[in-house]
């Protein structure tokens, strides 16, 4: 982190925000690299990934792991990989894409690729076994921080309104320099049930 360990970082959730984003995009290329391997080895050998999955991941920026490589691998296997796409509706949720690297892409408003796929062929977040959401920030209780446009909290609200068994595990993906102590809870946030880093993969209890 650019920030010295001996100062707090920001209990702001904005100027939090923009001072985790910074803290991810200042590791350095060769770092990143090994990081990023060694977050896709801790994702490879979740036993979630015995029976053939659909999996929602996303299209690296801005400094977050990239798990690009171990999707790549797993498809091999027979699971299936689904990019978020932002709903034209105007209701800021959340669908999902199916993904292959030759599959036809298009920028959000964002400028994030978003898989070209018609709208019937889009999955809900409910038909979805596994989601690997790319985190900001992230404490050890499961909460997390995005990037502030509540696009996975809204998609996901169906976990906290009418939790299932058959509801998608939420697994943050993030780097160990993101952590932070304490994340406030808000009644819409949708908490994590595990979290990659480079050091372990982490399941959250409740
Ligand atoms: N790789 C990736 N894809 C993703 C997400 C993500 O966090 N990462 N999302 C997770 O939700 C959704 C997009 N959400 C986003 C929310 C805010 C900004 C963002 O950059 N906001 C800028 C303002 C940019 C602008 O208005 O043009 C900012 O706050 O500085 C980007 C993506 C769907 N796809
Ligand atoms: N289920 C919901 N229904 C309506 N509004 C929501 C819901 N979830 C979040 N929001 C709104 O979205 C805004 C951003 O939420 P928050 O700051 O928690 O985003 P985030 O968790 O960082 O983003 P994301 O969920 O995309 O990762 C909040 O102001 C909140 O009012």
């Amino acid at each position: 982190m650019n920030t010295p360990s001996n100062q707090q970082p920001p209990s702001d959730p904005r100027a939090l925000r923009r001072h985790l984003r910074q803290a991810r995009r200042a590791i350095s290329i060769s770092q990143r690299q090994q990081l990023d391997l060694q977050i896709c080895q801790h994702l490879l050998q979740l036993p979630q990934l015995d029976k053939p999955c659909k999996i929602a991941f996303y299209m690296a920026g801005d400094g977050e792991a990239d798990i690009l490589h171990a999707a790549l691998s797993l498809m091999k296997q027979g699971h299936q990989f689904y990019l978020p796409i932002i709903d034209s509706d105007g209701t800021n949720r959340l669908r999902f894409g199916l993904w292959q690297p030759d599959c036809a892409m298009k920028a959000n408003r964002f400028d994030i690729a978003e898989p070209d796929v018609a709208f019937k062929d889009q999955l809900t977040g409910l038909q979805l076994d596994l989601i690997f959401m790319p985190l900001v920030g992230f404490d050890l209780t499961g909460n997390r921080l995005g990037m502030g446009g509540g696009f996975y909290d809204r998609t996901l609200e169906f976990k906290i309104k009418q939790p299932s068994a058959d509801d998608p595990e939420l697994i943050g993906i993030a780097y160990q320099c993101q952590n932070v102590e304490q994340l406030n809870r808000e009644n819409w946030d949708v908490p994590l049930d595990g979290l990659i880093s480079e050091q372990c993969y982490r399941k959250f209890s409740r």
